[in-house]
């Protein structure tokens, strides 16, 4: 149980919420996050979005029932957090390129925090949110409203990418991938549906070159190539 510091929205229907705790997440990691303890709803999956010496924050949209409760919780309330789980972002080498489209932006920020250098491609569909965060961070940071944010980066510039957003996004950047040269190493963050996060109901089963894998455990973050999109 963790209690919300603060829960602010940044932008229509876009909150973050900071909540207290002391946790070593890694980049890319996320946690099952549920604030309604006598509900018959299961706890939903968000990103790391930050870290710091009183919680973890997480940046998120309201999608649904539990991202709509949860962006009604206010600070004091108490919320209920599994994690952090998953692979989390592996080590960047060489020239790193972080690209997010829509609230995929969220699990970049707090990658982009560790990281020496790194080009960010954001995308946003109707409104630009959080852009004073990320710039803050001092890295080169290219914003995409209404666009397509991946025509933004040229692949061949980079040794790592890290990608996270929208399935059809993700696909169009496994595509571009292929057609590159092989320079980079391109990193794809799945946002599939859970229900546990622990790896034991299946549900976030996604097909691979060598079978089936857990998105909660093996993953949410795979090598682009790896991942047969359905
Ligand atoms: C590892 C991981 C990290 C995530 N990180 C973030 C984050 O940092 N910020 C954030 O805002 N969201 C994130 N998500 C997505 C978030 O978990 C879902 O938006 C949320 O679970 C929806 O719950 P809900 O009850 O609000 O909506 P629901 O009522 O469950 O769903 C509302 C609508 O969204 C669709 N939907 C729900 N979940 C998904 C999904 N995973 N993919 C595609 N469509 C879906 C449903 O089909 C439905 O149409 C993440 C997901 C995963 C797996
Ligand atoms: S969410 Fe249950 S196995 Fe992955």
């Amino acid at each position: 149980m963790a209690t919300i510091i603060s829960n602010r929205r940044v932008a229509e229907g876009i909150y973050v919420m900071h909540a207290e705790g002391r946790f070593e997440a890694k980049q890319g990691q996320f946690f099952m996050v549920r604030g309604w303890d006598n509900y018959p709803l299961l706890s939903r999956p968000l990103s790391v979005y930050d870290q710091d010496e009183r919680g973890v924050k997480f940046l998120y949209k309201v999608a649904g029932e539990g991202t709509r409760m949860l962006s009604r919780m206010q600070a004091g309330d108490d919320v209920t957090l599994l994690g952090p789980l998953g692979n989390g972002f592996p080590a960047a080498e060489g020239r790193t390129a972080l690209i997010g489209g829509g609230i995929g932006i969220a699990p970049l920020f707090y990658a982009a925090r560790h990281l020496e250098q790194a080009d960010l491609y954001l995308g946003y569909s109707v409104e630009v949110y959080e852009e004073h965060e990320f710039r803050s961070l001092g890295h080169p940071v290219e914003i995409d409203l209404g666009g397509i944010v991946l025509d933004r980066a040229n692949f061949d510039d980079y040794d790592t990418i890290f990608i996270c957003g929208p399935e059809p996004m993700l696909r169009a950047a496994q595509m571009k991938s292929a057609m590159s040269s092989g320079r980079a190493q391109v990193y794809v963050s799945l946002e599939n549906r859970m229900a546990c996060g622990i790896g034991a109901c299946l549900v976030c089963s996604v097909g691979c070159e060598n079978g089936r894998k857990k998105a909660c455990v093996d993953g949410p973050v795979f090598r682009a190539g790896e991942v047969v999109f359905a």
